[in-house]
């Protein structure tokens, strides 16, 4: 079970963009975090994935209270997320040739190299794993970013706007990836998005910004977006 109780986050101590917001997702289910752009959702996403510290409130990861954030998180919790965000070129490392990667997380923790599985399951060739991310497209860019995530086989996934730049049959073709990997591993999932069919299709459940956190955002989440 992934519990958010009570966040409170943000960039401003004094403005915080996430108030008192809680969301609890039960071992091995997906729920789909649907709001207007710049109310918090990423934010939140950070927060759940362990990558921000929140002002106030817990993070309770399968029954273990969260005590750090970022590096400092036990790696233990730090390696029970896969996390994707929107924009691959800013989670790449420009240097590494897809391959390396891919298997950025697989070193880091001194587990043996074992990608292959991994490429095919995201269905980058040879040709394209040997390649840097300047030389492929976005999509192919982002399929290299999911294996990465699924590399240290997380218990959660938390998906940013994972398909916002991608076309209709490359994000269906990471959709799968996902559920494949789900199916077969028993994880959960957080997917953030602006799209509701989507997300209505992809996940068990849908939350809306609104519903979950009516005072949060920095004008008190009452702002027009895009997709709702
Ligand atoms: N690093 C940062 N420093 C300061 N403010 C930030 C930072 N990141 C985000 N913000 C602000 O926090 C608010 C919430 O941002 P966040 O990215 O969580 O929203 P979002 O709902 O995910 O938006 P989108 O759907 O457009 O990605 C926005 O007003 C944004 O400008």
């Amino acid at each position: 079970m992934l519990e958010l109780r009570g966040i409170t986050a943000g960039y401003d101590r004094r403005a915080p963009v996430v108030r008192d917001v809680s969301l609890t997702l039960a071992a091995g289910e997906s729920v789909g975090l649907l709001g207007p752009s710049g109310c918090g959702k990423s934010t939140l996403a950070r927060v759940a994935a362990l990558l921000h510290r929140p002002d106030a409130g817990t993070v309770v990861v399968d029954g273990t209270e969260a005590r750090g954030w970022r590096h400092r998180a036990p790696r233990a919790q730090r390696t029970a997320f896969g996390v994707v965000f929107q924009q691959p070129r800013l989670s790449a490392d420009p240097r590494l040739r897809l391959r390396d990667l891919i298997a950025e997380p697989l070193r880091a923790t001194g587990a043996p190299d074992g990608i292959g599985e991994l490429a095919t399951a995201v269905g980058l060739s040879d040709d394209l794993l040997a390649r840097r991310p300047h030389q492929v497209s976005d999509g192919q860019l982002q399929r290299a970013c999911l294996a990465r995530a699924l590399a240290l086989r997380p218990r959660w996934l938390v998906c940013d706007e994972m398909t916002a730049m991608l076309d209709a049959s490359t994000t269906a073709a990471l959709v799968s990836v996902v559920e494949d990997y789900r199916r077969e591993n028993g994880a959960g999932l957080l997917a953030v998005g602006h799209d509701p069919v989507l997300l209505g299709r992809w996940c068990d459940r849908v939350v809306r910004w609104t519903d979950l956190a009516p005072g949060s955002g920095p004008t008190g989440g009452g702002q027009a977006g895009r997709g709702m």
